[in-house]
């Protein structure tokens, strides 16, 4: 074994997460960490003699204990083993070279009279993320959810970026535990890789996973590479958004990626959120959140992006979804943008390419969010979603695992959204979604934005705004018609600067943000100032900065 086993007496505890290093990149962590070998004896005493009061659940290795320890005095969790398991010594080996506060780390180990394991870890006090969305009855709030997105993806980060690269193989809301500082970590190692693809062991392990978040493409040990992992991640995205589990036989299609797959593609990344909370309030964050989570769970594992690209694009996003000015500012735009003749609708996805489109249309994008998935009531749920397919001699029928996914349809998306679409020759998953053309045919007439731009709707208009500029335009006609006009321009600048926001906050930062305070108190002013501003020569048209238009309305 690689990790470390000493007296209670001679080693500290060292549970400081935070303060861990960086991985070295060049050089491979070969030490492992100090882990506390506790005796048998305290652990027992920490847990009331192993007492029900203290019991927080029972996985496929053992059950574990909440447990209260003296000395150094923490509360922890103990997994106690039920038999030696090639699981358990794995999850230790790994464990015990791993450190970060997005883990639950292992604190120390310790055995019983019969040789069995007893596995300490960081006591998580919040439940798992698998119960957060789907046991409690109230739903978490978008921030909340990206937010542990966020962690997640940044805890599969940290284990690619280790040298050697781990890839946990099974990455799923149940293996997410919620810290005391209701921080999402990542944990259950008991299937995870540490090495190369090349390397032996990495290469001779045969597949291994839970149905609904295994990798489609994985069907071999040499199939095997972070993508898959990466895959896992997409599913619990879609899970994330959606309040779905990854795999629930009351709904069809039952699979998570099945039936968000079609919706993305279309471009209806609305609809695949939960109802429960409906849309977050700044479209571009469910657009953004849908297509990452389409673009992991691409079917040709090299088209899946890096966890690094997965990190950066969630950090954006939370970013977005966290700040207060926005927040505040997209409720009130929105507001006054709910009866507008114009509602945003996005391209369908084109990869990386946010172009978006203004549908010219009556009813509101919001009417598709309640749209209701054909559910079969009389059909029970899975009763346990989690099928391993193991190695170890916890032989939960590894065939029988591999043959139920094989039979599930967890193709992921079509050739639009994630490139070529053809399943692979060996393998005999049904990829799901076929070649249907991304675009959406037919329809509405549809006049396209380029991202940058603000608006392209008031083009005879008395204000034109583009992209901080305001083209005050006047008209050599009777006053009183042309107040009239303005009150009617106001209520298109309104939309106009409804469309645009989402686009000018892209860039997060300060500067963003100020131009968003400007953008906001002008959306304020402007209907009820315009009267105030200078007349102008007729012919005139003066291009005023936003700047200069505030200190004429003042
Ligand atoms: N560090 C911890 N702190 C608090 N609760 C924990 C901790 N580790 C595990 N649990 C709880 O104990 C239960 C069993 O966990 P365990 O990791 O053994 O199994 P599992 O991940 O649920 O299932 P499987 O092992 O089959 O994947 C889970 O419900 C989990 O919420």
């Amino acid at each position: 074994m690689g990790y470390l086993s000493c007296n209670a007496d001679s080693v500290i505890v060292t549970c400081d997460p935070h303060n861990c290093k960086k991985p070295n990149k060049t050089k491979p962590n070969k030490k492992p960490f100090k882990i506390t070998h506790f005796s048998y004896s305290d652990l027992e005493s920490a847990t009331d003699a192993f007492s029900p009061d203290n019991f927080l659940g029972k996985g496929s290795h053992g059950s574990v204990f909440k447990a209260s320890l003296r000395n150094p005095t923490l509360l922890a969790a103990v997994k106690k083993t039920t038999s030696p398991t090639a699981t358990v010594d794995n999850e230790i080996e790994i464990l015990s070279r791993l450190r970060s506060p997005r883990l639950v780390n292992l604190l120390g180990l310790s055995s019983d009279s019969l040789g069995r394991n007893l596995i300490v870890f960081e006591y998580m006090p919040n439940g798992s993320l698998h119960d957060l969305l789907h046991a409690r009855p109230k739903p978490l709030l978008w921030s909340t959810r990206v937010r542990f997105a966020l962690q997640v993806a940044r805890a599969v980060q940290h284990l690619h970026s280790s040298n050697p690269p781990v890839i946990h193989r099974d990455i799923k809301s149940s293996n997410v535990l919620i810290d005391g500082e209701n921080n999402a970590r990542l944990g259950d190692f008991g299937l995870a890789l540490r090495g190369h693809v090349e390397d032996v062991k990495v290469k001779c392990t045969p597949p291994a996973g839970t149905m609904g978040y295994l990798d489609p493409g994985y069907l071999a040990p040499g199939d095997l590479s972070t993508k898959s992992d990466v895959f896992s991640f997409g599913i619990l995205l879609l899970e994330i958004l959606s309040g779905r589990k990854a795999i629930d036989m009351r709904y069809s299609p039952p699979s998570v990626v099945d039936w968000a797959a079609p919706l993305i593609r279309g471009g209806e990344y609305e609809s695949i959120c939960d109802s429960r909370i409906g849309p977050p309030e700044d479209a571009v964050v469910m657009r953004r959140l849908a297509v990452i989570a389409a673009r992991c769970v691409r079917s040709k594992a090299e088209k899946r992006p890096e966890m690094a690209e997965v990190v950066e694009c969630l950090r954006g996003v939370n970013k977005r979804v966290s700040s207060p000015i926005w927040n505040n500012l997209g409720r009130r735009v929105g507001m006054g943008a709910c009866n507008s003749w114009q509602s945003v609708r996005y391209e369908p996805l084109d990869d990386e390419n946010y172009t978006a489109e203004i549908v010219k249309t009556t009813a509101r994008v919001g009417s598709r969010r309640n749209r209701k998935v054909s559910s079969v009531p009389g059909v029970e749920t899975l009763p346990r979603e989690v099928v391993r397919v193991s190695d170890t001699n916890e032989q939960v029928g590894r065939s029988r695992s591999v043959g139920s996914v094989r039979e599930i349809r967890l193709g992921p998306l079509d050739s639009n959204l994630v490139g070529n679409s053809s399943s692979s020759s060996s393998s005999s998953v049904h990829q799901s979604g076929g070649g249907g053309v991304g675009r959406r045919k037919g329809g509405l007439p549809t006049v396209r934005l380029n991202k940058s731009r603000s608006m392209g709707v008031l083009q005879s208009s008395k204000l034109v705004s583009n992209n901080g500029l305001l083209f005050v335009k006047k008209n050599p006609n009777g006053k009183e018609k042309e107040k009239e006009k303005e009150k009617e321009e106001s209520k298109l600048l309104q939309t106009s600067i409804f469309f645009s926001l989402p686009e000018v906050g892209a860039g997060d930062g300060a500067c963003s943000s100020v131009v968003l305070g400007l953008w906001g108190t002008i959306w304020w002013l402007y209907p009820f100032r315009l009267d105030k501003l200078p007349s102008r020569d007729a012919t005139q048209i003066t291009v005023v900065t936003v700047h200069e238009l505030f200190l004429e309305i003042n």
